[in-house]
């Protein structure tokens, strides 16, 4: 089908570097969520696919054109991906908007920061070469001793919908860069792009298995790959519950794991700030950039009592200048949610926040001029107390919470009053403030006078229940390696533990 002259290819699961068609044949429909219409399919991996893909990337581990790379000529397959995605660039973005329903402004930003993360790793895998055996000196004559930093092994990644191909490169991207073989499984919800990256590894002569990616359902493709005995590690992105499934299942085997999970980050707005609109608009891209769907949203905002009234003034007519629109339409800001039962959820929690006597400020409901998909308005919410659903819980949409408070000491009880622990924010002018809030704050990402600009060469995630582990930089290439220490007795001496017989 070809939808504003983009086709919406066909692939079969990505396995040992060619098209495999899934055993069991099955397939999942792909949904534009600006349409709700039916555009294409994806191939639907089961078990056995999973041992397939497993069994490719062992091989590839195996074998030297893999197993025995440099990162030097790893980085060479890193640069080249990035190079076919930037040729892609304006398709793949539109793919991404199609699939997701994401504005086609925040997917072409996406396509960047992917070709630029492959780009990083390859540079980190290049300088892996010289990090790879460093010798550690002990100050004895009888010992020589290095320690090296190897492949982890098979990794399983298991990512989300929201950020789809680029959240998929957090973990590729340095597994990759780490010489490890890759079981990429993304989310049911919006695949296209990941398939696509396998279609660019085929083009630039990836040895195959060295990335394998099943499409599929979670508890039928990811579930396996979680429990499967030849996966080394799982790296996963994605909703709290499923992050238990997969840690659960990972105990078992005593696999290890890194868990990018939810969050419900707070945005505290001090009243010495010099510019209201700047803090206005800063609120609102943390909490409606695409669409709301953002781990890391600072979707409660606690601001200081003082200036509450007009921030929240502002607040509301920048909020209701905001385009909603098909996301390819030029100038979009806000497309549709990403499926129906996404859409019902944010719903659901609005008239749960009704019910619990909060009071819609602005927004929730569709928007007269969008007659079909899964679009609702950007909300914000006031009078709200913290034993709320809607201060407690992660939405994942465009829904925003307000509180106020008259201290330093009030803001941040407020800020970390949350089982999360992924970011918060604090916009003030008074640099030792923001210090204070900085140690204060029960999270592993702070944003100071903004709310969300993601750097890759940063580390990212979070404590608490927004999981362990960390993407980016270079923890993120970490994470993929395996750590061995190697001793050696040089002396001619005898150990002389034990009396020997022959005396
Ligand atoms: N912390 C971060 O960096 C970050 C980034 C993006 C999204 N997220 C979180 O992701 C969530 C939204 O994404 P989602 O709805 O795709 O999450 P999800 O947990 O529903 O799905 C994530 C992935 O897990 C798979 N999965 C589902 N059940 C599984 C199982 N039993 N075993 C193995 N895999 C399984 C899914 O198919 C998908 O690929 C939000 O909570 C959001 O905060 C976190
Ligand atoms: N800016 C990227 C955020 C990724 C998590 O959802
Ligand atoms: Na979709």
């Amino acid at each position: 089908m070809a939808i504003r002259n983009v086709r919406i290819p066909s692939r079969q699961l990505y396995i040992n570097g060619e098209w495999r068609e899934p055993v069991k044949k099955n397939r999942i429909p792909i949904i534009n969520p600006a349409t709700e219409e039916i555009i294409g399919d994806i191939p639907a991996a089961t078990a056995e696919d999973v041992d397939v893909a497993v069994e490719a990337a062992r091989r590839a581990l195996a074998r030297d054109d893999w197993g025995s790379t440099t990162g030097a000529q790893r980085a060479k397959y890193l640069r080249a991906i990035a190079a076919k995605l930037l040729e892609r660039k304006s398709e793949l973005a539109t793919l991404e908007s199609l699939d997701s329903g994401k504005t086609l402004f925040e997917s072409a930003a996406d396509m960047d920061d992917v070709a630029a993360c492959f780009e990083y790793y390859a540079d980190l895998a290049e300088a892996l070469d010289s990090k790879r055996k460093t010798p550690v000196n002990l100050h004895l004559d009888s010992f020589k001793t290095y320690v090296l930093r190897e492949p982890l092994g098979v990794v399983g990644l298991i990512t989300p919908w929201n950020y789809p191909l680029l959240m998929a490169t957090w973990k590729v991207a340095p597994a990759l860069a780490a010489g490890c073989a890759a079981i990429l499984k993304p989310s049911e919800l919006a695949s296209i792009t990941c398939l696509e990256l396998g279609e660019i590894c085929r083009e630039v002569g990836l040895p195959p298995g060295a990335l394998n990616i099943l499409t599929g359902l979670g508890p039928e493709a990811g579930a396996p790959l979680s429990s499967h005995p030849h996966v080394d590690k799982i790296a996963f992105t994605g909703s709290g519950p499923t992050g238990v499934k997969i840690m659960t299942a990972a105990a078992q085997l005593v696999k290890p794991v890194s868990l990018e999970l939810g969050g419900k980050s707070p945005i505290v707005v001090f009243d010495d700030i010099d510019n209201l609109d700047i803090a206005v608009e800063w609120a609102l891209f943390g909490c409606f950039a695409n669409t709301g769907q953002v781990c890391s949203a600072t979707s409660r905002l606690i601001i200081q009592e003082s200036i509450a009234s007009e921030f929240l003034d502002r607040l509301l007519l920048w909020t209701k200048n905001i385009k909603i629109s098909d996301p390819l339409e030029e100038d979009c800001k806000l497309g549709p949610v990403v499926s129906s039962g996404q859409y019902e959820k944010v719903l659901k929690f609005i008239s749960n926040a009704k019910n619990e006597g909060a009071t819609i400020l602005y927004g929730g409901k569709r928007p007269e001029h969008l007659k079909k998909g899964y679009y609702v308005q950007p909300i914000i919410i006031t009078d709200v107390n913290t034993s709320m659903e809607i201060w407690k819980e992660e939405v994942f949409g465009p829904v925003l919470c307000v509180k106020t408070f008259k201290t330093e000491e009030e803001a941040i009880e407020l800020a970390n009053d949350t089982k999360y622990g992924l970011a918060s924010a604090i916009m003030s002018k008074d640099v030792e403030r923001c210090e204070r809030f900085t140690k204060a704050f029960q999270t592993g990402i702070i944003w100071i006078n903004c709310s969300q600009p993601t750097f890759h060469q940063l580390p990212w995630g979070g404590k608490k229940r927004s999981g362990f582990g960390r993407d980016l930089g270079e923890w993120g290439l970490e994470k993929y390696l395996n750590i061995k220490q190697v001793t050696e007795y040089t002396s001619d001496d005898a150990w002389d533990f034990y009396k020997s017989p022959s005396n």
